[in-house]
């Protein structure tokens, strides 16, 4: 089975990142290879440009890709959107020079719009019910309202730098984007492609999480509980020969601050914090 992985830009090294979180090690995969294998003798990875990894998916070239819902959208290709892998989270947008007084997409019938995503553009300005010209280009489109080739542009923010630095302010929003795991349909239902999902969502899951480890007097175990915030109930196991147990229990990374004098006080000692690799349900 292929999975198409973006083979530069910004969603080349969380990708593979994410890969090698869910277990799925590519191996030497040296800058430029189209193809590498993995850990699994049955995953290997086809590197496409982000753009072009619909195309691949629904073409049968690879049976999962992982690039932007944007992408996919312009690329209007009919694929499986399997799972929001939670990042290069940004919004299309349709902006335009501050001090042009442009307020509504209406007011732009009969102008000119600058964007990577033609389809994208024009499926949205039907929406909206007029017709401006859509112009393609290929980079830096936030210049385009400066230079007279466009009224308006359609284009990714995410921070909103890359739009002040033009001066141009979003008139509207066109669509929250973010990176997913695609499936070609004609596959979607295979097992693998559940248990590579499955290897991806527990390494989503743990994210943020710590899985946090204590002894605590037998006595003291119901105050301890009552100070754990969130999760499930912890895993308590009896220490041989002692009157203490061994408590383990998934904590939210932002509160083991505040927990960790917490437990102390209820009796807990010998406390450990770790990173969760991957949290399975
Ligand atoms: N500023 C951003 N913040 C978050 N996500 C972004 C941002 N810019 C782009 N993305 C996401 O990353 C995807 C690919 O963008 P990237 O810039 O890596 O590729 P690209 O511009 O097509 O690269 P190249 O032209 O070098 O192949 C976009 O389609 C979008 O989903
Ligand atoms: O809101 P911001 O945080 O400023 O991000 C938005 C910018 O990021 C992307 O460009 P990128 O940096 O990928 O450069 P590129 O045009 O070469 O793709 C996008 O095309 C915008 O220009
Ligand atoms: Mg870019």
């Amino acid at each position: 089975m292929r999975i198409a992985v973006p083979n530069k830009g910004r969603l080349h090294e969380p990708a593979l990142g994410l890969l090698e979180r869910a277990g799925l090690h590519v191996q030497d995969g040296a800058d430029r290879k189209l193809y590498a294998d993995t850990v699994d003798p049955d995953v290997s990875v086809l590197f496409a440009r982000a753009a072009d990894i619909p195309e691949y998916v629904s073409d049968g070239a690879a049976a999962l890709g992982i690039t932007g819902l944007d992408q996919a959208r312009e690329s209007e290709v009919d694929l499986v959107d399997l799972l929001d892998l939670e990042f290069g989270t940004c919004r299309l947008v349709l902006a335009s020079p501050e001090e042009g007084g442009v307020s509504a997409p209406e007011e732009l019938s009969g102008g000119t719009v600058a964007t990577e995503f033609p389809r994208i553009t024009r499926r949205y300005f039907e929406g909206v019910g007029v017709s401006p010209d859509i112009v393609e280009v290929s980079g830096a489109t936030e210049l385009t309202p400066h230079v007279d080739i466009a009224d308006a542009i359609v284009d990714i923010t995410s921070t909103g730098t890359t739009l002040r630095m033009n001066r141009l302010s979003v008139v509207d929003d066109v669509l929250e984007s973010s990176v997913r795991l695609f499936a070609d349909p004609a596959v979607a239902d295979d097992p693998k492609i559940d248990q590579i999902k499955t290897a991806f969502r527990s390494v989503l899951d743990a994210d943020g999480k710590r899985y946090v480890m204590m002894n605590v007097p037998e006595g003291a175990l119901e105050d301890v509980k009552d100070r754990i915030p969130g999760m499930g109930g912890p895993t308590v196991m009896d220490i041989a020969g002692e009157e203490k147990l061994a408590v383990h229990v998934v904590v939210d990374e932002r509160e083991v601050f505040e927990v960790i004098p917490e437990l102390k006080t209820a009796g807990a000692s010998d406390i450990l914090v770790t990173e969760i690799e991957r949290l399975v349900p």
